[in-house]
């Protein structure tokens, strides 16, 4: 954890937001600042409206009402010309990868980047997927495969090739770690954190991960009761006596990420 970073500039504000679908409020006056140059981890339990909160930010889902600005532009009912200048800044990594299952590693990277610059021709399109295969560990040879000639792990760092394939300021991540095993989860972890620090990313991530929380992100933001109920390090929302955030960080796995992670600071 690293509180300090991040102090600056607010590179996402949420003011007010109201979501719901038919009879069900998912939102209801949700507010939320997300500071450049952090990893934010967004927890909250199954349905409090995790992905529904970044499907808003990044314009899937128009809200009821609210505000919503990034970069310190409102993006709601933007001109399409607006919102597209927009989009070319952030990458998204989706719950599960969401790779195009007939379309290569390469192919699959290519995509955001032939949307954006329709122009640019074949030869250079593949040189900056290569490099972006390889920047999220993956192995060159990857870049030819399908996804379904991957492992778990592998199609998320392929996931997350093709959310940096536009070098944005802000990465969005869905659950990066689900589905991977222990150590594999801690790898990606890691690839985050890196990738965080070299290229000076704002990194919104979702997650039930504790260790994730735990080893990378600076600060946590909370969602229940239909809004985010506390935003801080895990030590300030640990002083906090809500019985969801003293359950979730207290209860038997917030224990066990609690050792886990100072095994690995007492490793470094
Ligand atoms: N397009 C939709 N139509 C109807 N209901 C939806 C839609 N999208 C989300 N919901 C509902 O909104 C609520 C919040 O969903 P969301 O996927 O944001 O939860 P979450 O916090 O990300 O959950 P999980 O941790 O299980 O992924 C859920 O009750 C879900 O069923």
């Amino acid at each position: 954890m690293n509180p300090a970073r991040g102090n600056g500039e607010t590179i996402i504000t949420v003011r007010g937001l109201k979501n719901g679908f038919g009879d069900q409020l998912v939102h209801d006056g949700l507010d939320l600042d997300v500071r450049r140059g952090e990893i934010l981890g967004v927890v909250g339990g199954s349905g409090t409206g995790k992905s529904v909160l970044m499907r808003s930010i990044i314009g899937l889902q128009p809200p009821l009402a609210g505000d919503i600005s990034v970069f310190g532009e409102a993006t709601i009912g933007l001109e399409e010309h607006e919102a597209t200048e927009i989009r070319k800044r952030w990458g998204i990594l989706f719950q599960g990868g969401a790779l195009f299952s007939t379309l290569t590693v390469s192919e699959n990277v290519q995509v955001p980047i032939k949307e954006f610059y329709p122009g640019l021709d074949g030869a250079l399109l593949e040189e900056i997927a290569a490099y972006k295969v390889v920047m999220t560990g993956l192995p060159p040879d990857a870049g030819p495969k399908f996804p379904a000639e991957l492992s778990g792990g592998m199609k998320k760092r392929a996931g997350l090739a093709r959310a940096l394939a536009l070098d944005p300021e802000l990465l969005f991540l869905d659950e990066p770690t689900a589905g991977l095993d222990p150590i594999g989860a801690a790898a990606f972890d890691e690839l985050t954190a890196s990738l965080q620090k070299t290229l000076g990313l704002t990194v919104f991530l979702i997650t039930h991960d504790l260790d994730t929380l735990y080893a990378i992100c600076d600060r946590v933001a909370v969602l229940a009761d239909k809004r985010v109920i506390a935003v801080g390090t895990i030590d300030e929302l640990l002083a906090l006596d809500h019985p969801w955030i003293q359950e979730y960080f207290k209860g038997p796995r917030g224990r066990a990420a609690v050792a886990s992670a100072e095994r690995a600071q007492a490793r470094t």
